[in-house]
């Protein structure tokens, strides 16, 4: 059942115009979201995907069978061929961010930077017997050579909320971090995908788009917002409200990453569930205000960093799956996009070896009047966000 929901092939009807207008409409009502991978050594100690289980979600039960045999597994040539720095490593999101990525099959080499304790960090990672060699870096003159022919760059740098706080109120301090890392990746590994995790995200995918621009760069395709986490929340809340067996739940998330600009596409989720007015409402809520949530739980200790990065490794091995030739890879993030018509959006978009491959226009098509709502609400404070990162990235130049 799982491998053949993970083989499931919906068939897209690519509506590109241009290079520059990219969009795929769905010819069903909704597509699948990428399965992680899950990994297995076999008794040679050769690596297997194992496409009915994954470390990082479904069926974990499966993942911990001691043997496998050719049909419960699809044998790869390995190919840990890929490099990923993480910038901002030894924080409470790059901690377990960085351990997940270690394990996984397709990562030769884990650079960890951050301006403080990433020696140690390195170090006991180092340790795990997964193939990729793991070096750390810290403070500026090692930041070059930690992005030196990196693939995917992901960026957890940055201050995390307390109680009290909105996203925007970390804009200060998170914009300069993001600005003065992303200006050494445009130096020294402009080809990367580059994946933005610090918030606000709203307004910090603006600013590395314009700092890119500035240093001549920018590949609109490469550069993602993060807000795999909003999906990863919707598919459990809504799992658990309707019951529902979490490897069959779905649910597009679109908009943007901070209060009302998250909005998850209930009607449009997989499986197909009727939800009465108030269930709407209830998770809808529950959804935008999961970062809050845990905010408050953590009380002043911290935002969400265990399920971030779970969400974030998530976001980083589809990429990976992407680079390595998988053409069938999908998540939402938030890009520059001609979706609506803000420059930046959060939707579903397609991945492949050159970054986004386009935008799946049709989630936006036949919404329920409650999202329709929720559309038209948002647009105001996700523009004044994107705005307010240009303004920033633009003021000093
Ligand atoms: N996109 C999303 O869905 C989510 C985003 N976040 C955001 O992620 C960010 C990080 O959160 P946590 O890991 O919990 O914070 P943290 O404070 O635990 O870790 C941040 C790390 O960044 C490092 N750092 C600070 N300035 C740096 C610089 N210039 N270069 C390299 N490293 C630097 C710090 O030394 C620290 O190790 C926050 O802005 C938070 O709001 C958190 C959860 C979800
Ligand atoms: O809420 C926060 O500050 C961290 C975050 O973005 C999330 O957990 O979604």
């Amino acid at each position: 059942m799982n491998c053949a929901f993970y083989l499931l092939r919906t068939r897209y009807q690519m509506a590109a115009t241009s290079a520059n207008s990219l969009s795929i409409r769905s010819k069903t009502r909704s597509l699948p979201q990428s399965n992680p991978h899950g990994i297995k050594f076999n008794s040679q100690n050769h690596l297997h995907y194992n496409f009915k289980s994954s470390f990082l979600g479904y069926k974990i039960t499966t993942t911990h069978q001691q043997t496998l045999t050719q049909t419960q597994s699809k044998t790869l040539k390995v190919n840990a061929s890929f490099k990923v720095a993480i910038l901002g490593a030894a924080g409470g999101i790059g901690q377990p961010l960085s351990l997940l990525i270690k394990m996984s099959p397709l990562v030769s080499d884990l650079h960890l930077y951050d301006i403080a304790n990433v020696k140690g960090v390195a170090a006991d990672l180092s340790h795990c017997n997964t193939p990729s060699k793991v070096q750390d870096f810290t403070g500026n003159n090692e930041l070059s050579n930690c992005l030196k022919d990196i693939d995917i760059v992901v960026i957890p740098a940055g201050i995390p909320r307390k109680p009290g706080m909105t996203r925007d109120d970390l804009f200060n301090i998170n914009a300069n971090i993001v600005k003065s890392l992303v200006e050494a990746v445009a130096d020294n590994s402009p080809n990367a995908f580059i994946h933005i995790i610090s918030n606000p995200v709203n307004s910090t995918v603006p600013i590395a788009a314009e700092i890119l621009k500035q240093k001549g760069v920018y590949n609109r395709k490469k550069l993602f917002g993060v807000t795999t986490l909003d999906v990863v929340r919707a598919n459990t809340f809504v799992a658990q409200k309707k019951n529902l067996k979490l490897i069959d739940v779905d649910v597009p998330v679109i908009g943007g990453h901070a209060g009302i600009t998250i909005l998850p596409l209930l009607s449009k989720m997989k499986p197909n569930v009727s939800f009465t007015d108030d269930e709407i409402e209830e998770l809808s809520v529950r959804i935008q205000n999961g970062g809050t949530e845990v905010v408050e739980a953590k009380a002043g200790a911290g935002s969400a960093t265990l399920s971030m990065a779970y969400a974030a490794a998530r976001f980083v091995e589809s990429c990976l799956r992407a680079l390595d030739g998988d053409s069938d890879v999908y998540e939402c993030a938030f890009v520059e996009s001609e979706i609506t018509e803000l420059p930046f959006f959060a939707s579903r978009v397609k991945i492949g070896r050159e970054g986004v491959e386009g935008v799946v226009s049709s989630d936006l098509e036949g919404l329920s009047e409650y999202e329709k709502k929720g559309l038209e609400a948002l647009k105001g404070e996700l523009k004044g966000s994107i705005e307010k990162g240009v303004a920033f990235a633009n003021k000093e130049k």
